[in-house]
């Protein structure tokens, strides 16, 4: 049935390290270290003639590899993959957005984490294919990374799911919206597609992933986790077989539609041997010509990549290799590979009177004589005097900046955390209007309940308050 084409050799798992790229730009360097490391002690004082020549040929050295490598990392194409479904596991973060739009860290939205990762890998075509509740998101991306970080032909390009008169309806999954898009996403010559969730938070660099792809010549690369805990959280598996060949992938299909996680529920097993199961990131390297073969071709009519297209290319004999991610930091100051997001050009935080302590605040809050632990404080938070906020995120303001009540508004409640207000371990979601003296902390120690008509719900204990919610003053939830 498989084409012999599509059949390469065969792939292994490598645990160690790749070898470090040649494309990389070495460390500056130091003329006094070089000159010291001349065999005839004391080194000859270079004329300046000499000098400039090194720094010279050393520059040009430097600009050559950085562009070499990347024009290497330009011949990828990422394809980041926005929501396609009402049942998310954040309900009610996501009841006006997809989960990609969600603030974090006070200043950023969550996909701001996987499209910085391609930026500083030098992936610069990016793909959004984006579809449900995918307002702020779409208006985020275009807004955010209209072309100024990208290199000289790097794009962010958001598709929206649309209907044409070849094509009807919604994207009936991942597959379809790729199928879909095909015409768009092969303007570019480009050689692979790097396949990304737009909902994961870690720093990744994909160049890894891709020179372990082009090293073992394999047709599709998927990414795993290095230690075996993805597993209890209800990831895809992939079973290998004793010389790391992929011989089955299973997705968890309870994963997709759950709204919280519970552990024993959730655990796919294939083998007893747990050496031969890694949890998928659900991150995939596939060659572009396998990527159109596999739609065209072989699955015209598949919908999902995860549940169709992957177990069907493994059916097919496509050798699928495996590279292993044992650790991923999210720092948020990492100079080299920063996170990127939209520039607002808010004023400083101004904080008076107010103890804070183990927590991150984002640009434009004013918080007064409050006191803050352990707690992410949105852009634009207001949060008035003696109020106490612990262990918590309060998500801020989203596009205006109040610091009073105006005109014609229904509620003398503004925007923000007001005066002598406690709220202990709850998700207060943008634009929310806490009133005074409210007391947000689950007093009866609920685990579940719905309470939406009165802005708020209670999941796994944790009190979420809905985007522009209002919470009447000395209300005690
Ligand atoms: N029609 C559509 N239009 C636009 N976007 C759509 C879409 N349908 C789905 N999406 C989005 O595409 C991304 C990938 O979704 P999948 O359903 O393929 O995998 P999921 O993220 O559930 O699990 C994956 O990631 C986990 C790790 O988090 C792995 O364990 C698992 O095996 C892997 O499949 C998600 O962001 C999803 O919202």
């Amino acid at each position: 049935m498989a084409s012999p084409d599509l059949i390469r050799g065969a792939c292994f798992l490598s645990s160690s390290p790749p070898a470090p790229s040649p494309f990389r730009p070495a460390p500056s360097p130091h003329w006094r270290r070089f000159l010291s490391r001349s065999p005839t002690p004391p080194p000859a004082r270079p004329s300046p003639l000499e000098m400039a020549l090194l720094y010279y040929t050393w520059g040009a050295l430097c600009q050559l590899n950085a562009k070499l490598r990347v024009q290497q990392y330009q011949s990828v194409a990422a394809i980041v993959f926005g929501d396609g479904s009402s049942h998310s596991r954040l309900y009610p973060l996501t009841k006006r957005r997809s989960e990609g739009a969600i603030p974090i860290a006070g200043n950023y939205r969550l996909i701001d984490a996987v499209v910085s990762n391609c930026i500083n890998s030098d992936i610069t075509k990016i793909y959004a294919l984006t579809q449900y509740n995918s307002t702020s998101l779409n208006s985020h991306l275009s807004r955010a990374y209209s072309g100024a970080r990208l290199s000289k032909e790097g794009f962010v390009e958001v598709i929206a799911a649309y209907q044409s008169p070849d094509d009807n309806g919604w994207f009936q999954g991942t597959a379809d919206a790729i199928r879909r898009c095909l015409w768009v996403l092969e303007e570019y010559p480009v050689v692979e597609f790097l396949v990304l969730p737009g909902y994961h938070l870690y720093k990744m660099d994909y160049q890894k992933l891709i020179d372990a792809h082009r090293r073992s010549k394999a047709d599709i690369t998927v990414s795993v986790f290095g230690n075996k805990k993805g597993e209890d959280l209800g990831f895809g598996i992939f079973k290998l077989n004793g010389e790391n060949q992929v011989l089955e992938f299973r997705e968890n299909h309870e994963m997709s539609t759950r709204k919280s996680l519970s552990v024993e529920e959730n655990l796919v097993n294939f083998d007893d041997n747990e050496k031969c199961n890694f949890p998928s990131m659900g991150i995939y390297v596939i060659n572009r010509n396998i990527m159109i073969k596999l739609l065209t071709e072989y699955f015209p009519t598949a919908n999902d990549l995860k549940s169709e297209l992957i177990p069907g290319a493994i059916s097919l004999g496509i050798k699928q290799q495996l590279t292993q991610t044992s650790s991923f930091g999210s720092s948020f100051h990492d100079r080299d590979s920063p996170l990127y997001t939209l520039p607002r050009h808010l004023p400083p935080t101004l904080v008076t009177d107010a103890v804070i302590t183990d927590s991150v605040i984002g640009d434009g809050c004013i918080l007064s004589k409050c006191r803050i632990k352990g707690t992410v404080v949105g852009m634009r938070t207001r949060i008035g005097d003696k109020a106490v906020i612990e262990d918590s995120v309060i998500m801020g303001s989203d596009t205006y900046y109040q610091t009073g009540i105006s005109e014609g508004e229904h509620t003398s409640i503004p925007v923000g955390i007001g005066e002598g207000s406690i709220i202990r371990k709850a998700i207060v979601d943008k634009n929310a209007r806490i009133g005074k003296n409210v007391m947000i902390i689950n007093k009866d120690n609920v685990q579940d309940r719905n309470m939406e008509a009165n802005g708020y719900i209670i999941s796994g204990g944790i009190i979420v308050i809905i985007r522009s919610a209002i919470i009447p003053d000395g209300s005690i939830l």
